[in-house]
């Protein structure tokens, strides 16, 4: 498979390294510093193109790979509140986007599991339940993708909560007590080098539940956003990672 990387950062990197160990050639590698190189006859040359750039050059990089007629798969965050309007761009241009907050296996499985618990305290109501991410000081956006692909995991199975609300420590932020009991609080700390730790927390009075995913470094990342691009390079339409798996 000929694959185009757009961004060339932690991400754009760990993703050649994989791509080349499965054999596939990487023909065109988009950073800020060649953005000129990025054009439709270039992006032509690859049967495939894997976003992981910043969420302010997300959105370009979607249109031209539309354009182009080349499926992209993306990993970037924090363009959540344009998803709606890029599948129907999708849909209109008859092309191929697959977007997922987080490729790796373990949080897709843990996206499941968060449902079907959620789904389960709707019988124990005193419970109240909270979000929480770590990442690395670098992240540009907050919440997390992956932090809001839970909390829509739960926002449609747990009755009690109607929508969420995010805290990023240390920013300028609404205070943690005007957070209404019908809110779902995700807290988001930002710290080191930390790649990606999520955390559900069921507490009551009495005992606290919680299920957690720690990721060690990048790498699942990395293989599902290559194992993503070769499931979708001869598929039509706009697609989430969670289509790839089948957990029931
Ligand atoms: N879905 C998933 O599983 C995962 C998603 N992510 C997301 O992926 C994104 C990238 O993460 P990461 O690699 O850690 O971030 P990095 O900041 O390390 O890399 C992003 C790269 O994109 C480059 N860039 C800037 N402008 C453009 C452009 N117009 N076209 C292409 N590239 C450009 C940046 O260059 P410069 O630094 O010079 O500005 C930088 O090298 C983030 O949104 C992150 O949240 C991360 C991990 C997993
Ligand atoms: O920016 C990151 O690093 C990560 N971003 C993704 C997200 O916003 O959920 C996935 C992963 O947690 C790492």
């Amino acid at each position: 498979m000929k694959i185009a990387l757009l961004g060339y950062g932690k991400m754009g990197k760990i993703i050649e390294s994989i791509a080349l160990s499965r054999q596939h050639q990487i023909v065109l590698k988009i950073d800020k510093d060649n953005q000129h190189e990025l054009t439709v006859e270039n992006l032509q040359q690859a049967d495939v193109a894997i976003e992981f750039s910043t969420p302010g050059t997300v959105l370009d990089n979607i249109n031209l790979c539309l354009e182009a007629g080349v499926p992209i798969v993306v990993g970037t965050t924090g363009w959540h509140n344009m998803l709606a309007s890029v599948q129907q761009k999708c849909q209109d241009a008859g092309g191929t986007v697959l977007y997922g907050t987080n490729f790796s296996v373990g949080v897709n499985i843990f996206f499941h599991v968060n449902k079907l618990l959620a789904k389960i305290m709707n019988n124990y109501p005193y419970y109240d339940v909270q979000v929480e991410e770590i990442h690395h000081v670098q992240k540009l956006d907050s919440p997390s993708g992956t932090a809001i692909t839970i909390a829509e995991g739960i926002l449609d199975n747990l009755d009690a909560k109607k929508e969420w609300v995010n805290i990023l420590t240390g920013g300028p932020t609404p205070e943690e007590s005007a957070v209404t009991a019908d809110q779902l609080l995700i807290e988001s700390h930002r710290i080191d080098s930390v790649p990606g730790t999520h955390t559900v927390i069921y507490d009551s009075e009495v005992d606290t539940i919680e299920f957690k995913h720690t990721a060690h470094n990048r790498n699942g990342f990395a293989l599902g956003a290559v194992l993503a691009a070769e499931w979708v390079q001869d598929k039509q339409g706009f697609y989430s990672v969670e289509d790839m798996f089948n957990f029931q």
